[in-house]
C-alpha cells in the first residue's frame, strides 16, 4: 500500500458499516469501553431515601442492566479498574487508568467511558487529559444519588456518557466529563455542591456540549494544550513528586509552607486569596522555600477568575508561579506531573500558561 492510497482512504472515510443476516450493509456499532472505578454512581444504600450510603458497592455489569437501551448505542465491554469512594482515589489508581486507556485506544476501541465517584473527578480528569495519548472521546461519569435512591441520577448519566464516548464528534476534545445534560472539558470543569445533581459547573469558559438522552451537541474544542499535543507522560514512571496544597486565610503564618518543605514536598501550592494572594509571613516563607529549589504556584481559594503574575505579588522577587486558570486541586495534578523533571521557575511559569 503506497502512502498515497493510505492518505486517500483516511479522506474518504466514512462510517464503518457490517452486513446484516439478509445482505444489507449497516452502520458498525463503535466499540466502547467502560473502565470502573467506583464512586456513588456505584454507591448503595438500605433504603431509597436514606442520606447515608457506601460508595463503590456496585459492579459495572448491574450499572449497565440499569440502562438496557446503551446497547444500541455501541458495543460495551466493561472492565473493573477499582471500587473506591473517589476520596480515596490515588495516583497508583489514575496512572493504572491511563495506561488502560492508551492501551484500549492504540487497539480496536472507539471510546472510553470512566465511571468515577464526583468528590475527586476535577483531578483525575485533569490528570488524564495530560497523559493519555489518543483524539478519541474519553468521557468520565458519575451521580451523586447512588443507585438504590429514589430518582437516581446513575443510569442516565452513564447512558448519556456512553453516547458521547461513540460519538465521532467527541474527538479531539480531550477529556471529557459527561453529567446532568452537560459535557464539560477537563481543563474547565469544578465541583461545586457537596450535593446537588448539578454539581458540576464550567465556569470560567464553559461547556463544550451537552447531551439530552443521548443526543448530543458540541459547542467547541478546549483551548490549552491536552493529549497528543502534551508533554507529560508517565510511561515508565511508578510515582510522581510530592506536592502539598497550603489553604490561604487571614492572618495566617508561613508555617504550613514551612512544614510542607521539612515534609519533603517538590512542589506547594497556595489556595491564595483573591488573585493569589497571601500575608508577607506566608511569602516570605514561600521564598524561603523556592530558595530552597521548592517550586510555589500560586493559586486561589476563589471560585472563578484566573491568578495573574506579578499582579500584587511580585513573582520574580519570590521565584512564584501564577497558576492562571487553574483551581488549587488541578495546580497540584500539573505541578507534580511538570517536576517530573528538573525544571526552572520560568519553564513552569511556561507550563502554567500553556496547559
Ligand atoms: N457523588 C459522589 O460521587 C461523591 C461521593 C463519593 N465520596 C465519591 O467521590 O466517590
Amino acid at each position: 500500500q503506497s502512502g498515497h492510497g493510505q492518505v486517500a482512504l483516511a479522506l474518504t472515510e466514512g462510517p464503518k458499516t457490517e452486513k446484516t443476516a439478509s445482505g444489507e450493509k449497516k452502520p458498525a456499532l463503535p466499540n466502547v469501553v467502560i473502565l470502573a472505578t467506583g464512586g456513588t454512581i456505584a454507591g448503595a444504600a438500605a433504603t431509597g431515601t436514606q442520606a447515608g450510603y457506601t460508595s463503590g458497592q456496585v459492579t459495572i455489569d448491574a450499572m449497565l442492566d440499569a440502562v438496557p437501551d446503551a446497547k444500541k448505542l455501541a458495543n460495551i465491554k466493561g472492565e473493573q479498574i477499582s471500587n473506591v469512594g473517589s476520596q480515596d482515589m490515588s495516583f497508583d489508581i489514575m496512572m493504572k487508568l491511563a495506561n488502560r486507556i492508551n492501551e484500549l485506544t492504540r487497539s480496536g476501541t472507539d471510546g472510553i467511558v470512566i465511571t468515577h465517584g464526583t468528590d475527586t473527578m476535577e483531578e483525575t480528569a485533569y490528570f488524564l487529559n495530560l497523559v493519555v495519548k489518543t483524539d478519541k472521546p474519553v468521557v468520565l461519569v458519575g451521580s451523586m444519588r447512588p443507585s438504590t435512591a429514589l430518582s437516581a441520577d446513575g443510569p442516565l448519566n452513564l447512558y448519556d456518557a456512553i453516547a458521547v464516548a461513540a460519538d465521532p464528534n467527541a474527538k479531539n476534545r480531550g477529556v471529557l466529563l459527561v453529567m446532568n445534560d452537560w459535557i464539560h472539558s477537563a481543563q474547565n470543569l469544578v465541583k461545586v455542591s457537596t450535593t446537588s445533581v448539578q454539581t458540576f459547573m464550567s465556569p470560567l469558559i464553559g461547556l463544550i456540549g451537552t447531551s439530552a438522552y443521548g443526543k448530543n451537541n458540541f459547542n467547541r474544542y478546549p483551548d490549552r494544550k491536552f493529549g497528543q499535543k502534551s508533554e507529560f507522560s508517565i510511561d515508565g514512571v511508578k510515582t510522581l513528586p510530592r506536592v502539598e496544597i497550603v489553604y490561604g486565610c487571614v492572618d495566617m503564618d508561613g508555617g504550613m509552607i514551612d512544614a510542607a518543605v521539612k515534609n519533603k514536598a517538590k512542589g506547594i501550592v497556595i489556595a491564595g486569596v483573591g488573585n493569589g494572594n497571601m500575608t508577607k509571613a506566608a511569602l516570605d516563607a514561600a521564598k524561603r522555600a523556592t530558595k530552597k529549589g521548592v517550586a510555589v504556584v500560586r493559586s486561589s481559594r476563589v471560585a472563578t477568575g484566573e491568578v495573574g503574575r506579578d499582579v500584587e505579588v511580585k513573582d520574580d522577587e519570590y521565584g512564584t508561579i501564577a497558576s492562571y486558570e487553574l483551581n488549587p486541586q488541578k495546580s497540584r495534578i500539573l505541578l507534580a506531573l511538570a517536576l517530573l523533571k528538573d525544571r526552572k521557575p520560568e519553564d513552569l511559569q511556561r507550563i502554567f500558561q500553556e496547559y
